[in-house]
């Protein structure tokens, strides 16, 4: 079976050909900031990214020709994990989702492409998979109700390749996922379901390269109403221009290291105040399984880095087996996904909001 995987991120479109679970060929577009900026809403980047993703087929030589094709899920309503066919209430509350995002753009690009072939496209566990337990959905706010938000794909993903590597199942275990990247989420898997996660894009949790995390609220609200900023520009305070961005000027974790070593004491104390805000959410999502964690998973992009890495050992030795599997296996997973539905040992979900207020 052959299948193409879409994955549109904050700075690139990743996609990858799969044979079967093999995959035979990859690119990864990037797109600079400058290149983006022209851009007012993440729906005006719809026609720019299709193309891309056209150029880069017909460079490789390969033609529109797939089993199916599948996309990383975006902001739709709260939805459980596992994989859903795109349908026409997929695409209206992506187009229409008020939270905006680079996946928001995979399920109407994978449809597209799907529909002038004739074969099937998918999403699966979209970046809204909600399997919260209902005492971790209160905010202290009735209007405002907690949500789960996170990346769902690659924290269940490294999760079952844990679990297959101490030959158990994913749904056996309890387990504590931080994937650090551009965005920063720790998760709670009781037995397979995610019951507690930060909300990784809506200032909740560790700050992150480019996001803010929890905020204390009275002051931002004042910040909200002093005047000197417009909804858009707080909102990228909080998601886009925040965290280590906002302190020190770059999202690039390497580099911060890099001043570190060479002594700058600024990057340091930033470095590592990003870090004890990623323990104490690990601590927290430990007690969210009941003190009892089979393992804590780092992953993303940063956990490449040792020295981050033993920075939040500092903190977290002791709670429960640390394991490191650094970046992300994203397009594996939606392969594997898509394939699994193909072969029918998957099953189709249907995409249904759930009523969390
Ligand atoms: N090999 C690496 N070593 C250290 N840090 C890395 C490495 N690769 C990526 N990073 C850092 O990880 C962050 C981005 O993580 P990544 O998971 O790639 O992001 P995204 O959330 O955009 O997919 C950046 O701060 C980057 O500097
Ligand atoms: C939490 C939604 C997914 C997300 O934040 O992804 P990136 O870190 O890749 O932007």
């Amino acid at each position: 079976m052959k299948i193409l995987v879409i994955n549109p991120g904050s700075t690139s479109t990743k996609l990858a050909v799969y044979e079967d679970l093999e995959q035979v060929w990859r690119e990864s577009v990037f797109h600079s900031a400058k290149e983006l900026a022209r851009f007012h809403h993440i729906n005006e980047q719809y026609e720019y990214r299709r193309m891309h993703v056209l150029d880069a087929l017909q460079r490789a030589g390969i033609p529109m020709a797939f089993d199916a094709i599948i996309g990383r899920g975006g902001l739709l309503r709260p939805t459980p994990g596992g994989v859903y066919q795109i349908n026409e209430q997929i695409k209206y509350d992506l187009w229409h989702a008020s939270v905006e995002h680079a996946s928001n753009l995979a399920a109407p690009m994978a449809d597209e492409f799907a529909s002038q072939i004739g074969c099937p496209s998918f999403i699966a566990d979209p970046v809204v998979t909600d399997e919260l337990r209902d005492v971790a959905r209160f905010s202290g706010i009735p209007e405002i109700p907690r949500q789960s938000v996170f990346h769902a794909l690659n924290s269940r993903a490294v999760s079952r390749r844990y679990a297959a590597s101490i030959q158990k199942h994913y749904e056996e275990l309890d387990l504590v996922v931080a994937h650090l990247g551009g965005g920063i989420s720790v998760s709670a898997h009781r037995h397979g379901k995610v019951v507690d996660v930060n909300n990784a894009l809506d200032g909740e949790g560790p700050f992150s390269p480019e996001r803010a995390g929890t905020i204390p609220a009275r002051q931002l609200v004042d910040l909200c109403f002093s005047g000197k900023y417009t909804q858009k520009e707080i909102h990228k305070m909080l998601n886009g221009r925040g965290g280590l961005l906002a302190y020190l000027g770059t999202t690039d974790v390497q580099t911060i290291v890099r001043w570190v070593h060479a002594g700058n004491v600024r990057h340091k104390q930033v470095l590592e105040a990003m870090v004890y805000t990623v323990a104490k959410q690990i601590g927290a999502m430990h007690v969210a399984l009941h003190g009892h964690t089979d393992a804590i998973i780092l992953t993303g992009g940063i956990a490449h880095n040792a020295y981050v890495v033993s920075l939040l050992r500092e903190w977290i030795e002791g709670l429960a087996r640390i394991v490191v599997i650094p970046g992300e296996d994203e397009m594996g997973a939606l392969a594997m996904n898509a394939l699994g539905v193909l072969k029918g040992e998957l099953p189709l979900q249907k995409y249904e909001a759930i009523d969390n207020g």
